[in-house]
């Protein structure tokens, strides 16, 4: 298994009732983020599920999807080895910020603990491991989300409006935070936005959707 794999969509088409939504052949290397962008009902939300393993069966798809050398398209949505961020941080209400941290590290990781402490001073969340999700604000609840997902060493991340909920001056540290721990990290990304500014900051190719 290679550290740093690069993500190939191999002529992938997706249908909906027999039209095609959106036909796509790309290649994502270590470290590159691309950002699709397109109008509402062009198929973004649906190029992220199929991608991730949990598209509806309304639609047929085509195509093939490799990390590496492994093909993701035919294994389950478990087994794909991919990190999601979303508009919202998704933190699990019932464990604390550091149990939210941990939950993501793979089993057999050793200094998991020390990996928690660096990843919440990364941050600049030191202190915080035995707080409730619930108390931090919505800036500081991303930054936990962000560190959950890498912690959870995925070998591609797929993002998904990751910035929209946030103001405008946090959106901008947040870009910067998630695109250089994504470059830092070596992973290869696919990022949907409606924000040409996320674009920008991505810093990748851009494809339009519709
Ligand atoms: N489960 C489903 N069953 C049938 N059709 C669906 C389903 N989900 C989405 N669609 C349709 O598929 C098309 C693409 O939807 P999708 O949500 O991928 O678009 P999008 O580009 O992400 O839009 P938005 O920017 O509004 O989130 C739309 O016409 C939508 O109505």
């Amino acid at each position: 298994m290679t550290l740093n794999p690069t993500l190939h969509i191999q002529q992938v088409q997706i249908t909906l009732h027999g039209e095609t939504l959106l036909a796509i052949d790309r290649t994502i290397a270590p470290g590159e983020v691309l950002t699709v962008m397109g109008p509402s009902g062009s198929g973004k939300s649906t190029l992220l599920a199929y991608l991730a393993g949990f598209i509806s069966p309304a639609f047929k798809a085509q195509g093939q999807v490799f990390l590496a050398d492994t093909r993701l398209d035919t294994l389950p949505a478990e087994k794909r080895g991919l990190g999601l961020l979303f508009q919202d941080p998704l933190l699990f209400p019932h464990l604390s910020v550091g149990g939210n941290l941990r939950f993501g590290i793979p089993q057999r990781t050793a200094n998991k603990q020390a990996q928690v402490v660096q990843a919440l001073h990364q941050v600049g969340l030191a202190g915080y491991e035995a707080r409730d999700p619930a108390t931090l604000s919505g800036g500081q609840q991303a930054r936990v989300a962000l560190m959950r997902l890498l912690l959870s060493q995925p070998r591609a991340v797929l993002l998904d409006e990751p910035f929209s909920k946030l103001d405008m001056a946090l959106r901008q540290e947040m870009r910067s935070l998630v695109f250089n721990q994504l470059r830092d990290a070596g992973l290869p990304a696919l990022l949907v936005t409606h924000d040409h500014a996320d674009a920008d900051a991505a810093g990748g190719p851009i494809i339009e959707l519709g």
